[in-house]
């Protein structure tokens, strides 16, 4: 089975009496060991597509099974468990906890899992040295560049060791040498297991030349050009085959012990637990 099948996704939004199709019957069919860059005009349905992958939302109607799970059978709890354990998740702003130092954010998701800071910095300081920061674990991230930021939030994204991950226009606040270098190494990323999936939502010009496949969304559907040799790598065999505008403002992370409570980290959905239902009538998990 392939670790993404979607189909016919349908997501509606009804803003009072007008109705908007983000996603209009979206296909997609993807295995893991690449890296896929979802491109298209604003408004498309990229992030509304990246968000249903990912359980942060769910379709009005259509079909999704991403890494063996049927998302459509998942309650709150389950939902947030699968985004805790399932998907690793980079965003344009990084969303880092600014009172916590680099390694303690890359170990975070392992202390929403109730491990103890201790147990998890091992692998978190592991994952800081993959991503070339070795020697900044310590620093917090206003220490850091934004490019650092994102190599922190890359890390972050792998504490769990998911198979997939999702990033929403991760080089968006990045200038283009440093976007450059953090596509490069969600290339590497995506190649170093070989069941890994990272797919990427992007305006990046040079995204095609970092990865596997483009995929096209276009007025909410696919369209899906097949695979770019990039990287050096052998082109796969093809298969068949959008941020909203505002995001709820969700609770930060628990307390770590003999420090300050972080303030509420926008769009960290990935790490609490039921999602605010707003905008859609209550019918929908996200927005
Ligand atoms: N929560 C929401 N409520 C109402 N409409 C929404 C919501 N989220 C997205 N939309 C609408 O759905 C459509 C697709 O939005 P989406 O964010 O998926 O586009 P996108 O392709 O990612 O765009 P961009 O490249 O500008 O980020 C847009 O018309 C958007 O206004």
């Amino acid at each position: 089975m392939a670790l993404v099948e979607a189909r016919d996704l349908v997501r509606e939004y009804r803003m009072g009496e007008e109705r908007v199709r983000a996603l209009d019957g979206a296909s997609l069919t993807l295995d893991g060991g690449q890296f896929v860059s979802v491109i298209g005009p604003s408004g498309a349905g990229k992030s509304t597509l990246l968000h249903i992958l990912g359980a942060l939302d769910t379709p009005t109607s259509g079909t999704i099974t991403v890494d063996g799970v049927d998302l459509g059978t998942l309650d709150d709890d389950a939902a947030s468990s699968f985004r805790r354990h399932r998907v690793g998740f980079i965003f344009q702003f990084f969303n880092l906890v600014p009172t916590l130092s680099a390694w303690e954010n890359v170990a975070l998701p392992m202390l929403l899992d109730s491990k103890s800071l201790g147990s998890a910095k091992p692998r978190a300081v592991e994952l800081m040295e993959r991503v070339g920061l070795g020697n900044r674990i310590d620093h917090r991230p206003s220490e850091l560049s934004g490019g650092q930021m994102q190599r922190v939030a890359i890390a972050r994204s792998l504490i769990m060791d998911p198979k997939i991950l999702l990033a929403d226009e991760p080089t968006g606040n990045l200038d283009s040498k440093t976007g450059a270098d953090v596509l490069a190494l969600l290339a590497e990323v995506a190649h170093d297991e070989p069941d890994r999936l990272v797919l990427m939502v992007t305006h990046a010009d040079d995204a095609a030349d970092f990865s596997d496949r483009v995929i096209t969304v276009r007025d909410g559907k696919i369209h899906d050009p097949g695979n770019v040799a990039a990287a050096g790598r052998e082109p796969q065999a093809p298969t068949a085959g959008q941020a909203p505008p505002s995001r709820p403002e969700i609770p930060g992370p628990p307390p770590i012990p003999g420090r300050p409570s972080a303030r509420p980290v926008p769009g960290a959905l990935w790490m609490t637990g039921p999602i605010p239902r707003v905008g859609d009538g209550g019918r929908h998990r996200a927005q």
